[in-house]
């Protein structure tokens, strides 16, 4: 069964609109691992806009403690600033399960592109190592329809994370063949380069399935926007139980 790891960037995002500790970022991943999310993902941004470095460590604790996959994202090429200490370090002090590389400029919105691996793979690969020194497993972010997508694996990743954007919007949109196909061409040929396959980006209860029928052999979805917003009728806990009830049938 693909993994489930929820991603709690939006919990902060509320708690600090009003400065002070609630919503509880902790108390929030707690409920997903309760319910049975397999893992927590945060992806800090050096603005600080959400998720801050004392979350990580705080959600890194809770993880280890349980026994579960903490997925920490983040732009290795990013400096270190007031607040955030800049990836590697982060990684250092939290020593996630798995380490995901996404190459957001600071000004982005939200994360709309994965890395061009014929540009950025020389100065991927020593940032890669180093993570993978601290028993980090790396997942490069990606475009599913970058031609490059296997150089990942000769850049020393463990997998790719497929950046499933363009795929929901045109579900939204009413025809998600293109971009579905281009996913499952994506992760054919990530798999056959040695890579394990993660996916990610405004994935739904309305478009998984849709999204797990098409593509092969995904190990693991992260999901944040679309699930705290099912989660504001549903329920933190019966939101994350839906997730795992799709991914048990897919
Ligand atoms: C890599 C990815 O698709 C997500 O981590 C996304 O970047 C979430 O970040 P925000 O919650 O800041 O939009
Ligand atoms: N890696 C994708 C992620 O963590 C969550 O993205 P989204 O569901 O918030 O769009």
């Amino acid at each position: 069964m693909t993994a489930l790891s929820v991603n709690v960037n939006k919990i902060a995002v509320l708690r600090n609109s009003r400065g002070g500790a609630a919503p509880d970022v902790v108390r929030a991943a707690t409920t997903c691992l309760d319910a049975g999310a397999h893992g927590i993902t945060v992806h800090p941004r050096p603005d600080a806009r959400h998720i801050r470095a004392e979350d990580v460590l705080a959600l890194a604790a809770l993880c280890h403690a349980r026994g579960v996959e903490f997925n920490l994202e983040g732009n290795p090429f990013a400096p270190a600033r007031e607040g955030y200490p800049g990836f590697h370090a982060l990684c250092a002090q939290a020593r996630p399960a798995q380490a995901t590389l996404v190459p957001d400029a600071d000004a982005q919105l939200t994360s709309d592109h994965g890395f061009d691996f014929a540009r950025d793979g020389g100065r991927l690969r020593p940032h890669v190592a180093a993570l993978k020194a601290l028993e980090c497993r790396v997942s490069l972010f990606a475009d599913a329809g970058d031609p490059d997508l296997a150089a990942a694996a000769a850049i020393g990743a463990d997998r790719v994370e497929l950046y499933t954007g363009p795929f929901a919007a045109a579900f939204a949109a009413g025809d998600a063949t293109a971009a579905l196909d281009a996913c499952r061409q994506g992760a054919v040929r990530a798999a056959a380069a040695g890579l394990g396959v993660n996916a990610g980006h405004d994935l739904s209860q309305d478009n998984l399935a849709a999204f797990l029928a098409a593509v092969p052999g995904v190990l693991e979805v992260s999901i944040g926007h679309a699930l705290v917003d099912e989660a504001l009728y549903a329920g933190l806990d019966a939101t994350v139980r839906g997730y795992l009830r799709l991914l048990a049938a897919a």
